[in-house]
């Protein structure tokens, strides 16, 4: 496989068709907005640039954006603002798809048996992955979110690696090589599944690149295959992969992955198959804001036909180490002006979809908040564990605890909620009735903060001389 390059790339001529140019004025979209009316592509790019008759972005109509999605999300879904006690759970970083703004994979031959050298990279059996998702229930976690490298070994089933074997070798075609190659094997996605959809746990996992992957050299419908995961203990998929809904985009930052009608297709599949889906869009790299405004107005289609979209989360490129920065294709990421209208235009903008979240990882704890003024109502998870953002070179941890949540939250006068995945079941946090807090709606979940293993290891061995030297 010849895999893209950065260094191919002249970031002065990226050839794009469609530009930041429309026939509507900054002050139209903003009444549309103001009115609740349903708002266009162009209206959109107004939005998002504060005017296209204008360099740069502008304070005061900055401001008044901010301002219009602020109202709209008070409007929509109150001042709670929710977040959910969850786990990242990645099985593997193995992957071949080369994309350009990742630096969370491996490439896979690094895995195999036969490679000599070291590699930073991972790969969970089923059973690890159970021993990872049992652990997080102990602690109360409601969640289990695992996205993954497309690790060649991987196949839906076992009928699956049948099918990929009959290819001829070396597959290339489709990215497949028999999991005795590799020291780990990660077992199939159907195992993965049934790993960690354990003890009554929320599985969220098998976003639409890993469905194609799992449905790789056969003519199975994405429905198909995510129905077959279900039946396995997937509860809902997340819509990362989405990066730009634009080809043209996709073509610069990511061409092994799936095209935009694949990923749309991919996501009908899954709500067709009865999931819940998130959906995300990675921006802050080469796209401009008529991609961005394009991305908003396919998911909102989709919502439109599925309903089956929980949430939209907005996902800030982390550059630092990632083939796009270090070949000089871009020479950073959004800028904070850009972050705030994303989600403020995402909330006038989808107006069929509810919840908006921000991100403690991307942003850090200061932005993050501020966005939850500017239509934001979601502040994530609790996560425990992090590889995808801290490997691009974000700095911003791994983990935030209920108290964590309690007091930033608190801290710009709202309330904190406590919720379920799909946002059906939620619990409004008191904060005068003082910490420390922890979980209550996981399967095991009893109120107890999320400890680290070794803080409940303290705990329990205080308990123990505290009843000792009654
Ligand atoms: C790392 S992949 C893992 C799952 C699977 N391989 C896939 O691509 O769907 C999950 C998502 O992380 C996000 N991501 C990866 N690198 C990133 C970066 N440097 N900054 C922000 N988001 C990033 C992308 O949106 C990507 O779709
Ligand atoms: N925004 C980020 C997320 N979001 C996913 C949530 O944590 C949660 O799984 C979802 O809302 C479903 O309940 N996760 C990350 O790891 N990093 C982010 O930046
Ligand atoms: N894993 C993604 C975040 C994410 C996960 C699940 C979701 O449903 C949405 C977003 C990241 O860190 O970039
Ligand atoms: S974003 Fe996903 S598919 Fe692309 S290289 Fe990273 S892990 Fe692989």
């Amino acid at each position: 496989m010849t895999r893209p390059s950065a260094a191919d790339l002249d970031p002065d001529d990226l050839g794009f068709d469609h530009v930041p140019e429309t026939d509507q004025s900054f002050e139209n979209a903003l009444a549309k907005a103001r009115d609740g009316v349903r708002l266009t592509v162009d209206d959109a790019v107004e939005l998002l640039t504060t005017g296209t008759d204008a360099d740069g972005i502008g304070r005061e109509r900055k401001e008044l954006v901010l301002e219009a999605a602020d109202r709209r999300r008070a409007e929509t879904v109150g001042d709670g603002v929710t977040f959910v006690a969850n786990l990242n759970n990645n099985v593997t970083t193995a992957c071949n798809t080369g994309c350009l703004f990742c630096n969370f994979k491996d490439t896979a031959h690094q895995f195999e048996a036969r490679h000599e050298g070291e590699h930073g990279g991972f790969t969970k059996t089923p059973a690890e992955s159970r021993e990872a998702v049992e652990a997080g229930l102990d602690r109360g976690i409601y969640e289990v979110t695992s996205v993954s490298g497309l690790h060649p070994a991987f196949a839906l089933d076992d009928e699956h690696h049948e099918m990929l074997a009959g290819f001829d070798e070396p597959a290339r075609e489709v990215n497949y090589k028999p999991p005795e190659r590799y020291v780990v094997d990660p077992g199939t996605y159907v195992e993965q599944m049934e790993a960690m959809s354990v003890g009554g746990v929320h599985l969220h996992s098998m976003t639409p690149e890993e469905a194609y992957h799992a449905r790789r050299g056969t003519d199975w419908s994405y429905e198909e295959v995510y129905a077959e995961l279900r039946e396995a203990g997937l509860d809902s998929a997340p819509g990362t992969a989405a990066e730009i809904l634009v080809d043209e985009v996709r073509d610069v930052i990511c061409p092994g992955k799936i095209d935009t009608a694949g990923w749309l297709e991919a996501m009908e599949g899954a709500v067709d198959a009865g999931l819940d889906v998130t959906s995300t869009m990675m921006y802050g790299h080469v796209e401009n804001e008529m991609h961005r405004a394009i991305h908003l107005e396919r998911l909102r289609d989709l919502q439109d036909r599925t309903g089956g979209i929980t949430e939209f989360v907005p996902l800030s490129f982390v550059h630092e180490r990632t083939p796009l920065f270090e070949h000089g294709v871009v020479s950073g990421g959004a800028s904070d002006d850009e972050d705030e209208l994303l989600i403020a235009v995402a909330r006038l903008f989808l107006d069929n979809v509810e919840n908006v979240q921000t991100s403690w990882v991307k942003y850090g704890d200061g932005k993050a908040l501020k966005t939850l003024s500017c239509g934001a109502n979601d502040f994530m998870g609790t996560i425990l564990s992090e590889e995808i953002t801290k490997r691009a070179g974000g700095q911003f941890g791994e983990f935030r605890s209920f108290d964590d949540y309690v007091e930033m939250v608190t801290s710009i006068g709202r309330t904190p909620v406590e919720r379920s995945t799909d946002y059906r079941t939620t619990r409004e946090i008191d904060p005068d009735e003082g910490g420390p807090f922890g979980p209550t709606l996981g399967p095991r979940a009893d109120g107890t903060p999320l400890l680290t293993p070794e803080e409940r290891e303290e705990r329990a061995a205080g308990d123990s001389s505290a009843v000792a030297d009654d």
